[in-house]
């Protein structure tokens, strides 16, 4: 098969001999013969390049190979293709590949081997296939692809947009995730100043999450299903997009959850600060500037706005309030999350967070918008020993029993737990610390007991008075 670079190279070495004949030439011959000479010369070059030209339509006329180009830039814009490919190329295993490149992008990160090669062979169903990165002359780059014609529609039909569909893949899967936070409307000049982003870099995952097993491996495996639910939500007509509710006493974890989910799934989390919002419209700017494959929260709900209280007179209100707009409503939120904003986006997750199930507004909760309602409870003793294994590299020990009588009495946070099991300075003492765990288990069945003994004090009085 000939190829474009093959045939400048041969008229690129013909036309070399001929100027180092014409330059002998000039050296030796009289000038009357020095012009026959260079007329001879340049129809022998122009006859070369027809007779190239010609050679190459008959290679290429008869040539059993299918080129499809692939370039960086389109009409001015980025193909997308062209990464994914890239993606795709360089995730192909580089144990038999004999050129590597190494690189380390971020200190903290480890070294990464490459590929290195222009020309990558790949395989599918039977068919070979070539790429080949091609750099033009103004440095435009693209991705060659030959392939045998008696494959041509399965590679046009199926191993492109296979390719394509798998870098992007790749890609989404090994993306940084970040951590967006919204700016107060002020700050507003583009859409892109509506929020501001770092790296996400949260170690929380469900395997260190102190919870029930059963509640952990039913909660993975809701959002394994919802992110390869994209052809059922399709099927059942319903937008792809999935309500969790989570809600607990401070310090269950419900915060740490959220972080879990985001490094289980590799998704963006949008913290949704609702009290920096003015009205309805910049919620709307907001949500619909977020991206796919992200989790959007909003954390206590009960306290971000009023969203909640005074319903009955909002509801009587909400024909003046919808004019004007000026505040975030409960009505506005439920409305993108129902209407137009889950239409005009895929994946996305929203989380909403509270200490207070009883203060939210049956409508906030309900279920359809809130798929799943999870409850961060105190501290068990099965979340304890998942505690003790990630703070003390804890499976068993003698002293458990005594704290597992204690857990059954005495409501304490799995963050309180945690406290008292980190250890100072980082060396682990596990006996020191089992034993602190234990003074403030006992500290708080004193403190509830006394407390208990008031409240009977008080009620009994009230009695008496009442
Ligand atoms: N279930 C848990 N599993 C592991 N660690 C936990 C858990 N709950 C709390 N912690 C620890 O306690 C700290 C505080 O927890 P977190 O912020 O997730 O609680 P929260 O429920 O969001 O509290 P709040 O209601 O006050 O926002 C975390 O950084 C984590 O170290
Ligand atoms: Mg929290």
């Amino acid at each position: 098969m000939m190829m474009m670079g093959d045939t400048f190279g041969t008229i690129g070495s013909s036309m070399a001999s001929l100027f180092f004949i014409w330059a002998t030439v000039q050296q030796i011959f009289p000038n009357h013969l020095k012009i026959a000479i260079k007329e001879f010369l340049l129809s022998s070059f122009q006859q070369l390049c027809f007779a190239q030209r010609v050679s190459d339509y008959f290679t290429n006329l008869f040539s059993p190979y299918v080129d499809i180009n692939f370039p960086e830039i389109d009409e001015y814009r980025l193909n997308h293709a062209f990464s994914a490919i890239e993606t795709y190329l360089e995730s192909k295993a580089t144990d038999k590949s004999k050129h590597l490149k190494g690189s380390q992008l971020k200190e903290n990160k480890g070294l990464v081997l490459k590929r290195d090669e222009v020309k990558i062979r790949d395989e599918y169903k039977g068919a070979n296939v070539w790429w080949e990165i091609v750099t033009a002359s103004d440095e435009e780059r693209s991705y060659k692809l030959t392939f045998h014609h008696r494959a041509r529609s399965l590679i046009t039909d199926s191993y492109v947009p296979y390719v394509v569909e798998e870098g992007k893949l790749i890609k989404a899967k090994k993306q940084q995730t970040r951590l967006f936070t919204n700016n107060p409307s002020s700050q507003w000049i583009l859409s892109h100043n509506m929020w501001r982003s770092i790296e996400f870099e949260h170690p929380a995952s469900f395997e260190t999450l102190a919870m029930e097993q059963e509640k952990k491996e039913e909660i993975m495996s809701d959002l394994t299903a919802f992110t390869n639910g994209k052809d059922y939500y399709k099927k059942i007509g319903k937008a792809w997009k999935r309500g969790y509710l989570l809600y607990g006493p401070p310090g269950t974890g419900k915060s740490t959850m959220i972080s879990a989910m985001a490094n289980f799934l590799n998704y963006n989390i949008y913290d949704l600060e609702l009290t920096a919002i003015k009205n309805n419209s910049e919620l709307r700017k907001l949500l619909t500037s977020t991206s796919s494959k992200s989790i959007v929260v909003i954390e206590d709900i009960d306290c971000s706005v009023d969203l909640t209280a005074n319903r009955t007179k909002k509801e009587r209100n909400s024909i003046e309030q919808d004019k004007d707009e000026s505040s975030v409503t409960l009505s506005g939120l439920l409305n993108f999350i129902d209407g137009i904003w889950s239409a005009c986006g895929q994946e996305r997750i929203v989380v909403f967070t509270t200490n207070h199930l009883e203060k939210l507004d049956p409508a906030l909760i309900r279920r359809g918008r809130m798929d799943m309602h999870i409850e961060l409870s105190y501290c068990t003793y099965e979340a304890f020993k998942i505690l003790a294994k990630n703070y003390l590299d804890l499976d068993d020990h003698p002293l458990f029993k005594n704290i597992k009588s204690l857990l059954k009495e005495i409501e304490i946070s799995p963050a309180d737990v945690a406290e008292n099991l980190m250890t100072r300075n980082h060396i682990i003492d596990v006996d020191e610390s089992l034993n602190n765990l234990i003074k403030a288990l006992e500290e708080k069945k004193n403190s509830q007991r006394s407390q208990h003994d008031e409240d009977k004090k008080k009620s009994n009085k009230f009695r008496l008075f009442g």
